[in-house]
């Protein structure tokens, strides 16, 4: 793992042993069934979006500190989003569990708990608030904690963003046989982003059942059309989204962008 990963993990460990008692569960809310965001890019043939609300982020410090996770969810919504993506993490992303909460409150489309997940209560809270989806980073997992979180999830009945970065990463994931994986087109180690992750790992990839999210450093309409010309069926965008002066119609714009056919 990198330097900046391990720190990462090793502040969430911290921040789960201090915080134990707050974390503790509470008693199961009602949900509100919603399609899955699978579902939903399985049955268009344009673009998925899944659209990020990320305050800042320890590669570019603040973003936007200016806007509510529900105002900016609701645009992003207006704009053709498939799912909505909160950075939860507070310590390094500014975020808040209470920003899933809110969000999932209040939109139609799956909301997608952007966290360091590494143990199961962490999952747990992620449903509690009304996450449809989590992230597991599979570089950051040992691969039984890995499986072990993975089923806990699904028995939930979440969907799991599987995110890889590399060749070794995509064997472990699909060992796990996914339905949903991320690739993640960021260097870990330092921070830079090359789209031509994502070309490459998706020449891996030959199941056509899987729904692959291309994930960071997709800025435009352009980047968007490269990712669907690679093969991936969906894009998760984050600053490019927190900086537009106008959200709605960037994500129209994507939204109409046709994928590769199978
Ligand atoms: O803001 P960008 O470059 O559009 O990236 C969004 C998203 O992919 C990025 O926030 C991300 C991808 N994987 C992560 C894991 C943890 C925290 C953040 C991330």
């Amino acid at each position: 793992m990198s330097n900046y990963l391990t720190k990462i993990i090793e502040s969430k460990q911290e921040y789960l042993k201090s915080h134990q008692l707050e974390l503790r569960e509470k008693p199961k809310p009602a949900r509100k069934k919603k399609l899955s965001f699978t579902e939903r890019v399985r049955n268009k043939r344009t673009l998925g979006i899944l659209a990020e609300f990320k305050r800042s982020s320890p590669s570019l410090g603040v973003i936007n500190h200016s806007v509510a996770p529900t105002v900016m969810a609701g645009k992003y919504v207006t704009g053709g989003a498939d799912g909505i993506s909160i950075l939860t993490d507070e310590v390094y992303f500014n975020g808040h569990i209470r920003d899933l909460e809110a969000v999932a409150a209040e939109v139609e489309v799956p909301v997608l708990c952007k966290d360091f997940i590494i143990e199961p209560i962490q999952i747990n809270l992620a449903y509690q608030a009304g996450a449809g989806m989590i992230l597991l980073i599979v570089r950051v997992l040992e691969k039984d904690k890995l499986h072990t979180l993975y089923q806990h999830a699904i028995r939930l009945g979440l969907e799991v963003l599987l995110e890889i970065h590399d060749e070794k990463d995509l064997e472990l994931a699909m060992s796990l046989k996914p339905e949903l994986i991320g690739i993640n087109n960021r260097n870990l180690h330092e921070f830079s982003t090359d789209l031509s992750t994502t070309e490459s790992l998706m020449r891996l990839i030959t199941d056509p059942d899987i729904i692959i999210v291309s994930e960071s450093g997709i800025k435009s309409v352009e980047d968007c059309e490269r990712i669907a010309a690679a093969g991936a069926d969906a894009v998760l965008v984050g600053e490019a989204c927190m900086k537009h002066p106008n959200p709605e119609q960037l994500l129209a714009q994507i939204n109409r962008i046709e994928r590769r056919p199978l």
